[in-house]
């Protein structure tokens, strides 16, 4: 099962691997016509409604694929409109060679009375509510036509993201969706295949850049709340920071009176909220579950904590009460194992912590993605092992993250990570969240290593993380 927006993300995974979108629809059409040939046997007449988005692409290709069939394909609008440049090459291609193609700019005057089979065309994944005009009224011509309705990959006006259905959408005789089913396919009347498109394993096992045009923010939002520092002071000032890189409106730093001058001193954008002692106690976890919890912060525990007795029991205390989203790292870690919280967190331990936490003790992550996922679903947390590649899993999920260079190694690369997840855990959900943080702080420093590859440092990849986030590179 994949959501239709989990599906664009893939979509784009693939293309950075090789296999571009205008090859997904290729297969795609084909499979569309091969649908058409089990509902009627050559000679009969086809009648395919297309859109202008990359739904109606699929279709103009199965045009092809329907040699000895009586096919007409008929585009909602005018053909400059249509959104995409691979729809509108298929389209052009139906012009060029003398198809039997036209633009319909009055849907009223539609008449699909004589086909044996309306292939439906208008919209797939990409829309969202009731259906709007023209496709509103070609729906309804679609329904009260005698023909066998077959539906490019979802029946227009499904939302493949949630399964709901426009209350005047196109009701299918036969669904043809690609690479997986879509939530609530199943529900509908309609007999539904599911055609491989080509599509790689690897662009679903493995973290690309759609995962992080999936999970980037497109407004400045949220706020980081890092509950860190004590022993040390950079690792919350990193944290913080990072979120702030990723997109989030402001990010406070809650730490001991004694080293809160220092950690405000590394940067001025970030707002230190000091706390009377010089390490964290449990005497101060209410306030913080109070703050965290009224202002709808995303919480980062644990950089430059410590491990202090009292740290890690206030730690504790501070999840067994808080019921947001976290991000949980460095020394907090180890109170995560058996934990009972209401919270949403996301662990991201190294190869030592994971171990330490009871995690499998591997001297490669990858060669145990099987045995993380299995302590994810234990641990019933979100868990971004990090290493040289990262492991993301929920417990159900796992992706591959291989991002990153030998540089990184240094100091702090961790801290960055951790406030990039929260910076992302703001509108994402966490798997997404944290799969995509490891490949943007991992591209992060390889854009660095491009110029001094073991001389790197954690805060030199605050810099990169905007351009890895938004910029043109990360392809
Ligand atoms: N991996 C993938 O995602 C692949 C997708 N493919 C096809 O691409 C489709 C998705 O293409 P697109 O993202 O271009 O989107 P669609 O083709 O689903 O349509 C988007 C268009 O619909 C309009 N629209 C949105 N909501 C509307 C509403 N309520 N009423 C009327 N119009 C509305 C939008 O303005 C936009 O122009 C898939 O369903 C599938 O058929 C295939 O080509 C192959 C691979
Ligand atoms: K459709």
């Amino acid at each position: 099962m994949i959501t239709g927006e989990r599906m664009a993300a893939v979509d784009e995974n693939a293309a950075a691997l090789g296999v571009p979108r205008k090859q997904l629809m290729e297969s795609s059409g084909n499979a569309v016509a091969r649908t058409v040939r089990d509902v009627a046997e050559p000679g009969s007449s086809v009648a395919i409604v297309a859109g202008r988005g990359n739904n109606g692409g699929d279709a103009f290709v199965a045009a092809r694929f329907l040699d000895g069939y009586d096919v007409t394909t008929l585009l909602l609008g005018r053909a400059e409109t249509i959104g995409t440049e691979i729809a509108r090459e298929n389209w052009q291609a139906l012009e060029d060679a003398d198809y039997n193609s036209r633009e319909v700019t009055d849907s009223s005057a539609f008449d699909l009375s004589d086909a044996d089979v309306i292939v439906d065309a208008m919209l797939g994944t990409g829309i969202s509510g009731d259906l709007r005009e023209p496709a509103a009224t070609a729906a309804e011509a679609i329904n009260v036509a005698d023909a066998t309705v077959v539906a490019v990959d979802v029946p227009s006006g499904f939302d493949a993201d949630d399964g709901d259905h426009a209350t005047n959408g196109v009701t299918a005789d036969r669904i043809v969706t690609f690479h997986d089913t879509k939530p609530g396919l199943e529900a509908l009347e309609a007999e539904s295949t599911v055609a491989d498109i080509g599509i790689p394993a690897a662009a679903e096992r493995f973290v690309g850049p759609g995962d992080v045009t999936l999970a980037r923010p497109e407004d400045r939002t949220g706020r980081a709340f890092v509950v860190g520092g004590g022993p040390y002071t950079g690792a919350p000032a990193l944290a913080a920071q990072a979120a702030l890189r990723t997109g989030m409106e402001l990010s406070f730093v809650a730490a001991p009176d004694a080293v809160a001058g220092e950690i405000q001193g590394y940067s001025e954008d970030l707002i230190v909220q000091p706390y009377e002692q010089d390490i964290l106690t449990p005497a101060q976890v209410d306030d913080l579950v109070d703050t965290a919890e009224r202002y709808d912060d995303i919480v980062v525990l644990g950089p430059g904590l410590g491990t202090a007795d009292e740290t890690l029991e206030a730690a504790r205390q501070f999840l067994e009460s808080y019921t947001g989203p976290a991000v949980v790292d460095a020394d907090a870690l180890e109170v995560v194992p058996g934990l009972e919280t209401d919270a949403t967190l996301v662990c991201t331990p190294n190869r030592r912590e994971l171990a330490r936490m009871g995690g499998p003790d591997v001297d490669s992550l990858a060669t145990a993605p099987a045995e993380i996922e299995a302590f994810a679903a234990e641990l019933g947390h979100v868990v971004l092992a990090k290493g040289v590649d990262d492991v993301v899993t929920d417990g159900e999920r796992t992706r591959i993250s291989r991002s990153g260079t030998a540089g990184m190694a240094v100091g702090g690369t961790g801290d960055t990570l951790a406030g990039i997840v929260a910076g992302l855990l703001d509108h994402a959900e966490p798997l997404e969240a944290a799969a995509a943080a490891a490949r943007v702080n991992g591209i992060a420093g390889e854009r660095l290593a491009e110029r001094d590859e073991c001389g790197l440092l954690a805060s030199e990849l605050l810099d990169e993380i905007p351009a890895t986030l938004w910029g043109e590179h990360d392809a």
